[in-house]
């Protein structure tokens, strides 16, 4: 027979029933009715049950703002729940649909074993003021697991978490659309140096959390990043991972589809908090316009037919330099929300110093060659191995040779897929043996080269010395004539 306290227990490891029933009772009650109904339920698990209750409010406390914590849930349940649910409510945030939980609804929800149920409701308390609240049940044998790991897990201490519905903006002249953002690189499969990695990730983490720092010392909430470096050296697979890292999303600017001034700040003001304003290839951008500007001023704008596809899409182009410095200035000054500019290049000698100052463009990143740490991390990525007898010879091949981690990324694609571990191995064997193939080649390029150079320079350096006593001559003769 079993004890009343052990139904208890057991009805512990269960309440969903009890949490449905008084959830599908209050959805069909006048509201008060029914947040009524929905809390007699929730107490009556709560004095029946072994269960702690743990409550997300929306407004919390005295601050006038959302409860950043409830929002963090909202987002948790509307993917999870969203797949499974019956009844969502649709709203529109920062211009995009948000499905999330509707009231009175339950979910479960099962982490480490653990077993959780959510419950949305509203408060009908006059010192609520109508407050919508989100309200965690489970059983007290778990709470030690719920506090430490599940609720950072829920509360986007998994960064990729934080806006789980990332978007990726364009602009079409002076108008944003845009898509849900859905690039997987992190920083853990970014090949690059630990060190500046971590470097980077520091930066980027005491810059979401310094709002409070940039009021004090009455700064806008702004970084600038420029990143430079030879193509296929990762600079858009770092602004991807930056994005993902801090859970913002990413304006991508393509500055030679702006009219002019006007339009760049009209964009500028349309973009949201929490977000990455990017400019690849600025210099190209920058010259584009130049060009456009030129030919326009010497009336030759009338003439689309003597203009590439590009360039007779794109209207007269008058975005200036200065435009583009307004543009960085005005980000915090004309928007509120901390932003990130970011600038790409593989020509930073190109720039003009004052669009790349501390201050507009604060940090300074080189993209570079793949060296041997940056190898390690694609090996890991696309093979799976953290070791491998081949790879001292890949690590002086990639020291002799400039190599793009792009190229290396491409050899160490297996052909086949498989999730067969021997087949894995020989996969990584045939990749890392083309890779070895492909840099013994360029460091044969290499060499080559040196040598040609070597010997232009040789031929150089005698025709000088066969030149010298001629030229003195010559001057010679020029000093006596005067
Ligand atoms: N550092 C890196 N870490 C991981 N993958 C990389 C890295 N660099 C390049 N790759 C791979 O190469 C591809 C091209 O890289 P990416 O587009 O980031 O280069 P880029 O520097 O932006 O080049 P470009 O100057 O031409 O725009 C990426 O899709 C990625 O697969
Ligand atoms: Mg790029």
């Amino acid at each position: 027979m079993i004890s009343p306290a052990e139904i208890f227990a057991r009805l512990g490891s269960d309440i969903g029933p009890l949490m449905f029933v008084g959830s599908i009772i209050s959805h069909y009650l006048p509201h008060e009715l029914g947040s009524y109904i929905n809390a007699y339920f929730q107490r009556l698990v709560l004095f029946a049950t072994p269960c702690i209750q743990i409550t997300f409010n929306e407004l919390a406390g005295e601050r006038p703002t959302r409860n950043e914590a409830y929002s963090a849930v909202e987002n948790y349940l509307s993917i999870m729940y969203s797949k499974e649910a019956k009844r969502l409510k649709a709203d529109i945030k920062n211009n995009s649909l948000v499905l999330s939980m509707d009231e009175y609804e339950v979910a479960a929800d099962e982490f480490e074993g653990a077993k959780v149920w959510w419950v949305s409701g509203k408060s009908c308390s006059k010192t609520d003021t109508n407050s919508s609240y989100y309200k965690l049940f489970f059983h007290k044998r778990h709470l030690d697991l719920i506090i430490r790991r599940y609720l950072t897990h829920v509360l986007k201490e998994e960064p990729n978490l934080r806006n789980p519905r990332r978007k990726l903006y364009s602009n079409m002249g002076s108008r944003w659309s845009h898509v849900v953002f859905q690039n997987p690189a992190t920083f853990q499969t970014l090949a690059m140096e630990p060190e500046k990695k971590k470097e980077i990730i520091l930066d980027l983490n005491v810059f979401s959390t310094a709002g409070g720092f940039y009021a004090r010392i009455g700064r806008a909430w702004k970084r600038g990043y420029l990143l430079f470096g030879p193509p296929g050296t990762g600079k858009s697979t770092l602004i991807s991972a930056m994005a993902n890292h801090l859970g913002y999303d990413t304006y991508d600017l393509d500055l030679t589809a702006v009219e002019d001034n006007t339009e760049l700040r009209k964009l500028l003001i349309e973009t949201s908090g929490k977000s990455i304003i990017v400019i690849e290839d600025i210099d190209r951008a920058l010259d584009f316009s130049g060009q456009m500007r030129k030919r326009k001023a010497n009336g030759e704008q009338e003439d689309m037919g003597r203009l590439g596809i590009q360039e007779r899409e794109t209207k007269p182009y008058q975005v200036t330099l200065s435009g583009i410095l307004n543009f960085i200035d005005g980000l915090g000054s004309s928007c509120c929300g901390e932003r990130l500019i970011v600038f790409t290049t593989n020509h930073v000698e190109k720039l003009d110093a004052a669009l790349i100052r501390k201050g507009r463009m604060d940090k300074h990143i080189e993209l570079s060659y793949c060296r041997f740490e940056a190898f390690k991390v694609l090996a890991k990525n696309y093979l799976e191995i953290e070791a491998h007898p081949l790879f001292p010879t890949i690590c002086s091949l990639l020291g002799k040779t400039n190599t793009t981690p792009a190229d290396v990324a491409e050899h160490l694609t297996p052909k086949t897929i498989s999730g067969d571990v021997e087949t894995c191995l020989e996969n990584a064997e045939i990749c890392l043996q083309n890779l070895i193939k492909a840099l013994e080649k360029e460091e044969e390029n290499v060499r080559l080269k040196s040598e040609e150079g070597g010997s232009v320079r040789n031929h150089q350096l005698k025709r000088k010395k066969l030149m010298m006593p001629q030229d003195h001559l010559i001057i010679n003769e020029k000093r006596a004539r005067s």
